[in-house]
């Protein structure tokens, strides 16, 4: 026991400076002036004061002298503390306090290596803890019912499904293959499931990626994404299943994307009641299309803003990766692409993986001679150098900025008008108002060109090519700051649409 205890001070007096002791009355330790003041502050009522006698401390009003167990702790700790800090000179303190507020700065700069580590350590561990505790992570193949085929990727298949009641019978589950699921009142709880290929190669591990970024911007970004349920394996070979097969699951946020939006006809008219809850009143067509629109852009890189700020970049925005929500939110989806540049997840040089008619023309997320990233805890460490040399997060700025032409301009609606936009844009090297100068397509510019043309002065600020220090376009905190978006009427038509609402 006596072991476990810190050495023993010889003598206290000879610890401390005199005027420390040669007080006849008890001093409190917080005003002893070796202490600088934020610690002296944090001392607050803490801790000593020193009695007459030097081998006498009072703490917290506790009479502490030779014979009490803590007296040896005490004793050895303020001699410690004394050491270290009373010691130093006036200019040391500055330095220190000069270092802390650095390393502050740097720890909390984009991408956040503080709350990067709060999340890894503390946040990821607690939303498991808790997901296993609500049964959460224990999905079953039984679960779900799988219904129509929505779309395919690169590595898996996407379904719309539902969750099966927990009071449906073993014939009802079986009954209910074969039936159309939105015909079926008994499954309320709609989900979309993605299968994840089995022998591809690389679409395990791409299934994989998926599902730790869909964790990931739960914490980081829930209002942004697609609320993710998890995943299981299936336990048997049955219909859609494939014994052994991983399936990721979702919940369903609405019935179609934007880029099923942007097909109809009446574009964006078909997402006026859905964004403002009522048809705007009293404006002409350019001007509602235009608010509308400006909505969406808005939602858009709000969410961009949200997870960038936690280092992950997308790297595959287009419309048909945004699911608008029954109200009207434009969520993001999709993110098999994803790269968490905050540890280097997802990360491969040279890979890039995006759909072209969307891809800035760097192609990659970082210059190709990026090596690959070290461990994880070294790569956040090093992450804001990287992210201030590389500005990765322009990246997905550049597809926002196809998106906005897309749903003002018409005519770039098609697959083969935005395949011809960008090969135009290409030869005027990336330059938005070469293009507009020299396009054939004679595009409908009047929705860019309302309120001076800031949509239009937007649209060239997020697609250009890198300029100097690999900068030149808008970040989304820069770009929401841009005039296009202050005094923005969309928002108080949106405003107003909720306050109705809730009438
Ligand atoms: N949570 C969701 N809610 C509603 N619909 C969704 C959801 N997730 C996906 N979808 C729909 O499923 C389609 C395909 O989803 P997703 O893009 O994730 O799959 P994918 O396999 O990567 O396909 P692709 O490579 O073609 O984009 C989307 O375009 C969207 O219409």
């Amino acid at each position: 026991m006596a072991s476990l205890l810190p050495p023993r001070v010889p003598s206290l007096r000879n610890n401390l400076p005199v005027s420390w002791i040669s007080s006849s009355k008890p001093t409190p330790l917080n005003q002893f002036s070796p202490f600088p003041e934020p610690l002296r502050r944090s001392r607050g009522r803490c801790c000593a004061l020193i009695g007459d006698s030097p081998e006498e401390l009072l703490v917290n009003g506790l009479h502490l002298d030779e014979s009490n167990p803590l007296f040896p702790y005490l004793q050895y700790g303020l001699a410690q503390l004394q050491r270290v800090v009373g010691g130093l000179p006036e200019i040391d303190r500055w330095e220190v306090l000069v270092f802390a507020g650095l390393s502050w700065i740097y720890l909390t700069a984009r991408p956040g290596v503080l709350i990067g580590a709060v999340d890894a350590y503390i946040l990821a561990p607690l939303q498991l803890g808790l997901d296993s505790l609500l049964g959460r992570r224990n999905l079953k193949m039984s679960d779900f019912v799988v219904g129509e085929r929505l779309g395919e990727g690169s590595f898996g298949i996407v379904y719309s499904g539902a969750i099966v009641p927990k009071n449906l019978s073993v014939e009802d589950r079986l009954e209910k293959r074969g039936r159309r699921l939105e015909m079926d009142k008994r499954f309320k709880e709609k989900v979309i499931l993605k299968k994840v290929k089995v022998g591809t190669v690389g679409a395990e591990e791409c299934g994989d990626f998926e599902e730790w970024f869909n964790y990931r911007v739960s914490r980081a970004a829930p209002e942004s994404c697609a609320k993710f349920l998890g995943s299981f394996i299936a336990d048997k070979t049955s219909s859609q299943f494939t014994k052994g097969g991983k399936w990721l699951v979702w919940k369903y946020e609405g019935d179609s994307s934007l880029a099923d939006y942007m097909n109809g006809r009446n574009f964006p008219f078909n997402l006026e009641s859905i964004m403002f809850g009522r048809i705007l009143q009293g404006l002409d067509s350019i001007k509602r299309s235009a608010l509308i629109i400006k909505q969406i852009m808005r939602q858009i890189i709000t969410s961009l803003r949200r997870i960038h700020a936690t280092g992950i970049v997308h790297r595959d925005i287009k419309p048909a990766n945004l699911v608008v929500t029954r109200k009207g939110q434009i969520k993001l989806i999709d993110f098999g692409a994803a790269t968490d540049l905050r540890i280097g997840k997802n990360y491969v040089p040279d890979r890039g993986l995006l759909d072209p008619d969307y891809c800035p023309p760097e192609l990659y997320v970082l210059p190709e001679e990026t090596p690959q990233p070290p461990p994880e805890p070294i790569a956040a460490i090093l992450s804001p150098i990287l992210w201030q040399l590389n500005s990765p997060d322009l990246f997905d700025m550049y597809s926002a900025g196809i998106v906005l032409m897309q749903m003002a301009i018409p005519t770039l609606r098609s697959s083969a008008g935005l395949k011809n936009f960008n090969s135009e844009l290409k030869a005027v090297g990336y330059d938005l108002n070469k293009w507009r100068e020299y396009t054939r397509s004679r595009p409908d510019l009047r929705i860019l060109d309302l309120d001076s043309g800031r949509g239009w002065d937007l649209a060239t600020k997020l697609i250009s090519e890198r300029g100097f220090l690999r900068r030149g376009r808008l970040s989304a905190a820069a770009a929401l700051r841009h005039p296009y978006f202050l005094l923005g009427g969309d928002q108080a038509a949106a405003v107003l649409s909720k306050l109705n609402l809730t009438n």
